[in-house]
């Protein structure tokens, strides 16, 4: 993993920038604002912009992290019970930004018609009910190690979380696909698209709101969520492997697989990567203040199971998908500058 911890200099110099921009605009959601983060992260201190654009040319690891952004969880207040309308007056709006201009430095930010009712920034916390349920918001059971949103030609290249508040220190697992022994592994069955990959709970229409108010979003979403439906009614089969045979990207989410008439072969090297990424996953137990940045083509990743407490005092992470190819979603976009995926 790389890894950046902030100065004291930087904090002193992040902190008004943050403010300041915190002071002019309503939430993160706000289109502008996203639109300028790409001009206002060249602000950031030039070490980190280095660091970031290190790892995302030269792919020395699947991970890096960014800690020492300062947080105070006493003006946090009490960590919210759902992610719906957690997006206004947020008490982390200024590390909302930080993270906002960070994740720019790697590509552009994107959301989906049909999770999180199509925002750009996600939570990620305990929800009453989902103890149980696979998905993001679950806490008793453990959230499967997956790719993000392995079902979806347009996946993000990125899948990045910063860390607000994490008593337990619950950890993400990561496994880096640097460290699995591809010579051992059945490489060339990986790269046929023999997979049965299914849409994960997160974009099932039962997990999102109602209607946005907006007749013609309320008729695209609609029409996502029927090819949400249709995927998994008859899903479709994907190459596990892409990119470079000697060093593959990867895109599985198994707990959403179904291996039911795959061939012996596919089966097998299915079954052989699976276990070498068991065998190979790390821990990684976020502290308050911690962005890490997950290559979304090289790493799979997931999360322990822990007790919630219901209390205010909950785990509570934000989570951003960033893609490096804007223009190849352009089909499922409303506008070229349009950043949900319907
Ligand atoms: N194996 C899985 N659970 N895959 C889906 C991961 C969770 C999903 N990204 C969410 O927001 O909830
Ligand atoms: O909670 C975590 O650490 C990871 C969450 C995650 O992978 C997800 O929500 O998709
Ligand atoms: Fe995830």
């Amino acid at each position: 993993m790389q890894r950046l911890t902030l100065t004291p200099g930087d904090n002193l110099i992040l902190a008004p920038m943050l403010a300041e921009l915190a002071k002019a605009y309503d939430t993160i959601e706000d289109p502008e604002l996203i639109a300028r983060a790409p001009v206002l992260a060249r602000s950031l201190p030039a070490h980190l912009l280095e660091f970031l654009e290190e790892f995302r040319l030269g792919e020395p690891s699947a991970l890096c992290m960014i800690s020492g952004l300062d947080v105070d969880e006493i003006q946090l207040g009490p960590t919210p019970t759902h992610w719906r309308d957690s997006q206004y007056d947020s008490p982390a709006f200024p590390q909302e930004i930080f993270f906002l201009l960070c994740a720019t430095r790697l590509g552009d930010v994107f959301g989906w018609a049909t999770q999180q009712d199509g925002r750009i920034m996600h939570d990620v916390l305990p929800i009453r009910g989902h103890e149980h349920y696979e998905i993001g918001s679950n806490s008793l059971q453990h959230l499967s190690w997956h790719t993000e949103d392995a079902f979806h030609p347009c996946r993000g290249d990125y899948v990045s979380l910063m860390c607000l508040k994490n008593p337990d220190l619950v950890e993400t697992m990561v496994c880096d696909a640097a460290d699995l022994d591809w010579s051992t592994l059945d490489v060339e069955a990986l790269f046929e698209p023999a997979f049965t990959q299914m849409p994960d709970n997160s974009h099932q229409p039962q997990n999102t709101g109602q209607s946005t108010g907006d007749p013609t979003v309320d008729r695209l979403r609609a029409r996502s969520f029927a090819l949400i439906q249709s995927w998994n009614d008859d899903p479709v089969k994907r190459p596990v492997l892409f990119g470079d045979s000697q060093s593959p990207y990867m895109a599985l989410d198994p707990y959403h697989m179904k291996t039911e008439g795959w061939p012996e072969r596919s089966l097998r090297a299915f079954r052989g990567l699976c276990d070498q990424i068991e065998a190979k996953m790390k821990d990684v137990g976020l502290r308050p203040g911690d962005c890490v940045f997950i290559d979304n083509f090289r790493a799979v990743h997931g999360r322990r199971s822990f007790r919630p407490r219901y209390d205010g005092t909950d785990r509570w992470l934000k989570r951003l998908n960033i893609t490096r190819n804007i223009r190849g979603s352009r089909a499922w976009r409303r506008a070229a500058d349009d950043r949900v995926i319907y």
